[in-house]
């Protein structure tokens, strides 16, 4: 098509379309009697704001304190959305079936994934591709969410606490080495570019049981070319996540083969992790046969189940799939390469902020360490949890996924709230196809919730009982940094 009015032609059907379109869904939803900002634009709604405001949540924090835990927004040309940051709304959604993840995140998991890996076999994208043709189908949703269990299940084995204790000589080798790498460096250097190789290694190693050198040069540089990509913000990803959403899955599966540069690099991670994977997994498979004794990585334990537990077994396929988003999903959220949202970093920053603060935990750790340098107890550190939790709790990797209704429902509030006609509603009614974010970060700087002065670093509020927990939402401290329910972060206590 290289005839400019041809162009212009399609480009204005298609603003028209989905003008059209956001106009009837308008007229019949209950979010336009919310509260919330005037919209700043039809073609970007509030999204800008939300996403590439600086410092982070910038305009987010101020709505919060304006219109409360529970306000409408406006997404890209014009789009109904609820921000949500009530924790029984949040966890209602979190655990419910009739919620799932929006297209454009399952899509997007899928180009990078593949379809066999465990985010990827939780139902979105069946369901998705079937809500393209108007329906949902419950058999599906079962069928999805039984895969997407048995798939956890299996894998959680390599995750559980005793698994995690296992790992923990990697985890000591690799925080030597940064150590190592920090006091080499004198003047002001960027943490990240050593934080993520750092934290590539603890994963490759404690789930592959192979150090990043041994997946070739090219694997771990496209590696962090996906890290940096996803990592990424702009006024054209936000664009191009808007339209991608319209978009059937079916295109999604075809772009793979798209001559981009997204395209390239997802195409080469997943051939990377097939050809890497399979000859892992074989040389462990062959070390098993001889009666080698196997190593405790995760891939180790679940080539070595227990025989007479079938739900726990993975076929080599299964095990190969999972490899791209093991690495990518520990590597971004751990210690992205972007300062949007890196837990490790913000937590460096904290300490260089309060002096005082990082010389009690140092103190702490060197006591531990000298009371038994192989094995640290966590749970006799106080100092460091409280640490880890604030810094968790101030930053989340993930502060805005999003959610949509996958059939007509109603969200329950923990506190009701008063709609523009005056009425004053504990349950808000949803539409199916209505999107959803879920504002951990919101969320997590509630003062009901964590005491006086949410948005103030102070992990004395861990350790002086003032936060208030409530019901159990996340699987740490309450907190929703890894989210929760039946799709929780399984790594979280790797992380
Ligand atoms: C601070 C570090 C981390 C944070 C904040 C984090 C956060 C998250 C979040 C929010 C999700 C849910 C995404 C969604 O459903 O939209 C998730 C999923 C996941 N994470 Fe993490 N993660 C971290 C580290 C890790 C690590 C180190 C690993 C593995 C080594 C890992 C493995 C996974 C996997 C496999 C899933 C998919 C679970 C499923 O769909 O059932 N994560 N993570």
């Amino acid at each position: 098509m290289d005839n400019p009015l041809l162009y212009a032609t399609a480009l204005a059907s298609a603003v028209l379309a989905l003008y059209s379109y956001s106009v009837f869904r308008r007229r019949s939803s209950a979010i336009r009697d919310i509260s919330g900002p005037p919209s700043p634009s039809w073609i970007f709604g509030h999204i800008r704001q939300l996403i590439l405001s600086a410092p982070y949540g910038a305009h987010e924090f101020k709505w919060l304190d304006v219109y409360g835990s529970v306000y409408a927004l406006k997404g890209c040309f014009g789009q109904e959305r609820l921000m949500v940051a009530d924790p029984l709304a949040l966890q209602h959604i979190l655990n419910s079936p009739k919620f799932g993840r929006a297209p454009i995140l399952d899509n997007t998991a899928s180009l990078l994934f593949g379809e066999g890996s465990v985010i990827t076999a939780s139902g979105g994208c069946i369901l998705f591709s079937r809500r393209n043709r108007a329906y949902v189908d419950a058999d599906v949703w079962t069928e999805a969410g039984s895969e997407h269990r048995r798939l956890r299940s299996a894998l959680n084995m390599g995750f559980t606490a005793a698994a995690v204790r296992g790992y923990e000589p990697v985890f000591k080798r690799v925080a030597e080495k940064i150590a190592d790498q920090l006091e080499g460096f004198s003047t002001a250097t960027d943490i990240c570019s050593v934080l993520s190789p750092a934290t590539l290694e603890a994963i490759s190693q404690a789930i592959l049981g192979h150090p990043t050198q041994e997946l070739g040069e090219d694997f771990v540089a496209n590696n962090i070319e996906i890290v940096k990509l996803t990592a990424s913000h702009s006024e054209t990803h936000i664009l191009a996540d808007a339209i991608g959403s319209y978009v059937p899955t079916w295109v999604w599966r075809a772009a793979i083969y798209l001559p981009t540069t997204g395209a390239a690099v997802a195409r080469k991670e997943r051939s990377f992790a097939t050809q890497v994977g399979g000859r892992i997994v074989q040389e462990k498979i062959d070390a098993a046969e001889q009666g080698l004794e196997m190593d405790n990585d995760l891939f180790s334990l679940i080539l070595n189940p227990n025989p007479s537990d079938n739900t726990k077994t993975l076929s080599v396929e299964d095990i190969i799939a999972q490899i791209a988003l093991i690495l990518i999903a520990g590597q971004e959220t751990t210690a992205r390469i972007s300062l949007k949202a890196n837990a490790l970093a913000f937590g460096l920053l904290e300490l260089a902020r309060h002096r005082e603060f990082q010389d009690e935990l140092r103190a702490e750790i060197y006591s531990n360490l000298g009371a038994n340098a192989t094995n640290m107890a966590y749970e006799n550190m106080p100092l460091l949890n409280a640490f880890l939790k604030e810094t968790l709790r101030l930053y989340p990797a993930v502060p805005q996924p999003d959610r949509m209704a996958l059939e007509d429902t109603a969200i329950p509030l923990g506190e009701s709230i008063t709609t523009l006609k005056g009425e004053r509603i504990s349950r808000i009614p949803v539409r199916k196809g209505q999107l959803v974010t879920l504002a951990i970060a919101s969320y997590q700087r509630l003062a009901s919730r964590w005491g006086v002065n949410p948005h103030e670093f102070n992990p004395s509020r861990w350790l002086d009982g003032k936060t208030n927990q409530g019901d159990a939402v996340g699987p740490y401290a309450n907190l929703l940094s890894f989210l929760g329910g039946p799709k929780t972060c399984l790594g979280w206590r790797f992380a």
